[in-house]
């Protein structure tokens, strides 16, 4: 058994209870042996068995009163998880199905993750199993408010630096930003993804999904090849995927599908990711009850609407898939479709969309496999320059950012893609950004003793 077998081993057993974070762990772990043959001195510094316990684990109650005026408790969550190269850092899911084990494995993915954005931020994720489905303003406001009220001790701009994911955007964002500004009276970068008016930076919606298609746009540069003409399929239409087909289509593709949790869309004139932001704006009024993808044919009424399983998308004939909804929802017989259907490039843009057979069976048959830690770093990465902003009191250009964050996902690319090919591993994306995530903060760790 080599060293990361038997700490995949040990972490199976101590968390039996966690699937997401037990796979999460033995994807990064297995594509580490080279480098760990390399340096023996990490085993002697135990370093996969640091590597993989978070430093700190927080959870605490979210008593809130809802419009009937009856007391409703949540549980909420901080798993600060790495912080050898900065400050904690990685978003905050409000979902039914939020657990700690979630939590930990996205706030394992975010360690790599941040590190291959070489930007100086550890790694983090929060949440809680509220689900602002169906709830007023009113309620999202007093649920933001009492999340921050514990959340507030535990994190800083130099500290823990928390953002949006799943179920959590701009609206949520400025009710907990207001409330930490209220409880300590300090107007700082405490939280990233905020308003324009507020310290947010210029971009960062967007980030996410154009950074998913700058990623993908940089292989197909390296490969002599460009959108231009490609079809798209995406899974999801939130955040990351509105804004990644805005900028696939912007490049020269065709996004001809995405989807919700209710159902999906076809529309062979292409997706208008406009009429997506309408509907997630409605979805995210506080008035959103029987607001869905199919709105989407009333205004375009050739647009073929499906009420079934979103993952219909992944049917349908396409160059290229991006996952964007969340993870394990490309299963193994969609990547069998998206083989068959002649798909050569899957980049996703949520975290671990990939089931771990669905990735094998697509790398084993000729598809560009980009992991969303890689692939989907350019919102945490802007997030970063939010931070930069923040801390300097100046705001940038719509353009800076951008230029930035093309030139982040470019780095990373090329990151993934020379470690790869370090280790004779040419074309595996996965192991390559693994090996270029893990190799920074494993370096900072040693350097730092045994904490
Ligand atoms: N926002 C960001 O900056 C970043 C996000 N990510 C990851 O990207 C993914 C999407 O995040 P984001 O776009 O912000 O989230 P949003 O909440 O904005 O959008 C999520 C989308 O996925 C759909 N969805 C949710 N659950 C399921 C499910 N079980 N099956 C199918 N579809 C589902 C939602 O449908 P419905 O509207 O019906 O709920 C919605 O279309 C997540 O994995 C997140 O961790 C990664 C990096 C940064
Ligand atoms: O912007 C951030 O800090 C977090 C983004 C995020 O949650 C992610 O990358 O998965």
């Amino acid at each position: 058994m080599t060293y990361a077998e038997r700490i995949i081993e040990q972490v199976k057993e101590k968390n039996a209870n966690e699937p997401e974070f037990i796979q999460a762990v033995t994807e990064v772990l297995e594509t580490l042996d080279p480098v760990l043959e390399k340096h023996p001195e990490y085993e002697e510094a135990g370093l996969l068995e640091r590597l993989v316990e978070p430093e700190r684990v927080i959870q605490f109650r979210v008593p809130w009163v809802d419009d009937q005026g009856k007391v409703q408790v949540n549980r909420g969550f901080r798993v600060e998880y790495n912080s050898a190269i900065g400050p904690y850092k990685g978003g905050l899911r409000f979902n039914p199905t939020v657990y700690l084990g979630m939590l930990k494995f996205l706030g394992f993915e975010q360690v790599f993750k941040n590190s291959l954005t070489t930007l100086p931020m550890g790694g983090g994720k929060g949440g809680s199993d509220f689900d602002p489905k169906g709830k007023s303003n009113n309620e999202i406001m007093h649920f933001c408010q009492s999340f921050m009220t514990e959340l507030s001790r535990h994190i800083g701009p130099d500290t823990d630096v928390p953002a949006g994911d799943l179920g959590v955007g701009g609206r949520e964002i400025g009710y907990m930003f207001g409330q930490y500004k209220r409880l300590r009276n300090e107007f700082t970068g405490v939280l990233t993804g905020k308003g324009l008016p507020f310290g947010g930076s210029l971009a960062r919606t967007e980030a996410t999904g154009y950074g998913l298609v700058y990623f993908t746009d940089e292989y197909l540069r390296c490969h002599d090849d460009s959108f231009e003409g490609k079809t798209v399929v995406v899974h999801g239409s939130g955040n990351v995927a509105i804004y990644a087909i805005q900028k696939a289509t912007q490049l020269g593709g065709k996004v001809v599908a995405c989807s919700d949790t209710k159902g999906w869309v076809y529309d062979a004139e292409g997706i208008d990711y406009k009429i997506l932001e309408n509907i997630y704006a409605a979805k995210r009024s506080g008035h959103d009850k029987g607001v869905s993808l199919a709105m989407y044919t009333d205004e375009r009424p050739n647009a073929e609407y499906h009420a079934e399983d979103g993952r219909g998308v992944w049917g349908v004939p396409c160059d290229i898939a991006l996952p964007c909804a969340r993870e394990n929802t490309l299963h193994l017989e969609d990547a069998q479709k998206l083989v068959a259907n002649g798909c050569k490039i899957v980049g996703e843009g949520a975290n671990m969309p990939t089931t771990p057979d669905a990735t094998t069976y697509l790398m084993e048959n000729g598809v560009a496999f980009f992991p969303g830690k890689a692939a989907n770093a350019g919102g945490v990465a802007t997030s970063g320059l939010e931070m930069s902003q923040n801390s300097e009191r100046l705001s940038w250009t719509f353009e800076e950012v951008d230029s930035k964050l093309q030139g982040i996902m470019k780095n990373i690319y090329h990151a993934a893609d020379d470690a790869a090919r370090e280790y004779g591993l040419e074309g595996n994306y996965v192991a390559g950004a693994n090996i270029a995530g893990f190799l920074k903060v494993a370096n900072a760790m040693m350097a730092q003793g045994i904490v």
